[in-house]
């Protein structure tokens, strides 16, 4: 059997096995077209893992009745900053004030952006027993997939999965964590589709890296940082997930997150989110939940709970979930970048810290009390 598959600028070729593995049906869906989105419900579920099924009845009851919000391209309260031109005292006011800031003219071509989205629909749209297969079929170090927990599940391993009075214990969102510490070492020449999808992350990882660095240089000086604290943040240690939240079975009187509500550990975490939205952040100030639309061009700065400790508590690590979509699937893409492992964080209202230190501490707490505690675990007079 020979299967080809196109995408807007390459053919793929596969044959054998790898063709069982990465073809399913031909697929009309453009992924720039949202509207083939909401085709997807006659094919797209054998692509959920089992858990995201839905139950027929259940879905089809809800289908007609729900209206999914935050698509529109309004603007929104959060502070806008232009890489180009980084306006100091705006960028100050964005981290003290939200903790995340929307960034324009980040020098990202628009092109390699959009086929990072195609491949993401190619590759997360595959039947999910074919998924689960080529995934354990190449090392973690390259592409791993998780469902369900990906703060807890890096290795693609579901937690206990229930619902239980009205509640779901799982995120609503699978996705691929990718590595970028050890490019040259990865070889995925025989997974032409993964091969090339990687290539593409990596360009978009070493683009990233450049945003995180004039970002955190631009914070640095604010916070008048010495060049000692250079290594607060390492590029090295940079990663993406890539997250696809399936279109939700549950109706409203179940209670389901695509990503419940969280800091991110990291310095900084950039996300892009595609065509649909359902990102929300609390508005520290006004202690309300805000949407964060995906607004073109446009990649959504968060700082986390590293930034948070680094600026001793002046900067915020922003609260954000993601809500569940009941008529679409949603992308997205993040880029999470980390202290160098043996740097150490001073801080006045912190006992010095590494980040693995802080990294073991939250997946204690996660495993022994089901949440993450996080920075407080640190501090000098704290409650833990
Ligand atoms: O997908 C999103 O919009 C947010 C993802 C996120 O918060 C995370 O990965 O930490
Ligand atoms: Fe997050």
């Amino acid at each position: 059997m020979q299967w080809t598959r196109r995408t807007r600028s390459r053919w793929y070729n596969c044959q054998g096995d790898i063709c069982k593995l990465l073809s399913l049906q031909p697929s009309p869906q453009n992924p720039k077209n949202p509207n083939s989105m909401q085709q997807l419900p006659e094919t797209i579920p054998e692509s959920y893992p089992p858990c995201f099924r839905p139950n027929t009845q259940q879905f089809s009851d809800q289908i007609h009745n729900e209206v999914s919000g935050n698509e529109d391209h309004q603007q929104d309260p959060l502070p806008l900053i232009d890489l180009q031109q980084i306006n100091l005292q705006k960028l100050e006011e964005a981290c003290t004030d939200w903790g995340i800031f929307r960034l324009a003219n980040h020098g990202i071509p628009p092109d390699l952006l959009s086929e990072l989205h195609e491949h993401a629909v190619r590759v997360l749209e595959m039947g999910f027993e074919s998924k689960q297969t080529l995934f354990e079929s190449i090392p973690s170090s390259s592409m791993s997939y998780f469902w369900g927990t990906p703060a807890l599940t890096p290795a693609g391993v579901a937690l206990a999965l229930y619902k239980d009075q009205g509640t779901v214990n799982y995120n609503w969102v699978e996705g691929l964590n990718i590595p970028l510490s050890q490019p040259s070492l990865v070889d995925l020449h025989h997974h032409p589709l993964l091969s090339d999808f990687r290539m593409l992350l990596e360009s978009y990882g070493i683009h990233q890296a450049r945003v995180a660095t004039s970002i955190f240089g631009a914070m640095s000086q604010n916070l008048e940082l010495s060049e000692d604290n250079e290594c607060y943040l390492s590029p090295s240690t940079g990663h993406l997930r890539v997250y696809r939240y399936p279109r939700c079975s549950f109706d409203k009187s179940t209670k389901v997150w695509g990503m419940e509500v969280h800091t991110d550990s990291s310095v900084v975490t950039i996300l892009n989110q595609f065509e649909v939205g359902g990102l929300q952040v609390l508005s520290p100030k006004e202690n309300a939940w805000i949407d964060a639309k995906p607004v073109p061009n446009t990649l959504l700065v968060h700082l986390g709970d590293m930034m948070q400790a680094i600026s001793n508590d002046k900067y915020k690590s922003v609260k954000h979930r993601v809500l569940v979509n009941r008529e679409k699937e949603r992308f997205s893409i993040g880029y999470f970048v980390f202290p160098g492992d043996d740097c150490v964080i001073q801080s006045p209202n912190y006992k010095p810290f590494t980040y693995p230190e802080f990294r073991a501490q939250v997946q204690h707490d996660v495993k022994t009390l089901g949440l993450k505690v996080g920075l407080s675990r640190f501090k000098l007079n704290g409650d833990f």
